[in-house]
């Protein structure tokens, strides 16, 4: 059996994860590993009907600590119940967003703290980290033009405003330097297939 590996798609809100996402895994497959694509929050049908709960209602629904909670909690499932058992069957699992999402917007941006959102990432997922993430950058103006051609409006997240967006920006900028043999941050500027082929190089070591 191949060995499985955990990879995370990670950055702000346009920058194309959810097309990279289809299209990172269209590439590993064709070279031969069996790829399951899932998301957060959501990927199992716990954490799904969590992130109706996130969704729904105005942006200051929850606290920051509430929602820490709940982001946590639907981790917990999605990694007991698809992501651990993929990665032990030799599967590649492709993840859009995981648990670096939760540090820069509810840790940073919304003031809880890396310290605690790792924490609960400990209490409920056992620490899982991905073996790359990937953060997808794009200059902040080019990512909501994407966002907003494609929605037409922006959702209770998004409403948050420029400032709250770029702490998560800067956050994820920062984590690809302080842990880069995890994080690395990826050019999303330019034709899908370019930026998939920047993806699949900052594979490197793993693939
Ligand atoms: N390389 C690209 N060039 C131009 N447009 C792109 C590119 N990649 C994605 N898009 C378009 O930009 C929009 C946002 O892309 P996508 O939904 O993949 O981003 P996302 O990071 O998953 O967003 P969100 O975090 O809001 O879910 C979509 O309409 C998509 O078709
Ligand atoms: C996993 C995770 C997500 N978020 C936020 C980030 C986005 O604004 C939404 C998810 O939207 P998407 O279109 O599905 O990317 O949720 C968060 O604040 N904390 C998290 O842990």
């Amino acid at each position: 059996m191949s060995q499985g590996r955990f990879i995370s798609l990670e950055g702000g809100e346009g920058v194309g994860k959810s097309t990279q996402l289809r299209l990172l895994a269209e590439a590993l497959r064709a070279r031969g590993h069996d790829v399951v694509t899932t998301r957060e929050p959501g990927g199992s049908a716990g954490a799904e009907a969590i992130r109706a709960l996130l969704f729904e209602g105005d942006g200051e629904r929850w606290s920051p600590a509430a929602e820490a909670l709940l982001f946590a909690a639907a981790r917990a499932d999605h990694v007991e119940r698809v992501i651990r058992p993929a990665v032990a069957a030799g599967q590649w699992v492709v993840c859009d967003r995981f648990l670096d999402s939760s540090r820069a917007y509810q840790g940073d941006a919304r003031g809880l703290g890396d310290a605690d959102v790792l924490a609960l990432h400990r209490i409920g997922s056992g620490g899982l980290l991905p073996d790359r993430t990937l953060v997808l950058s794009l200059p902040p103006g080019e990512a909501e033009a994407r966002e907003l051609a494609r929605d037409g409006a922006a959702d209770r997240f998004r409403r948050r405003g420029d400032a709250y967006h770029a702490r998560v920006r800067a956050f994820f900028e920062r984590i690809a330097v302080e842990e880069p043999e995890r994080v690395r941050l990826i050019d999303a500027t330019g034709e899908e297939g370019e930026v998939t082929a920047r993806l699949l190089a900052a594979l490197d070591a793993i693939a």
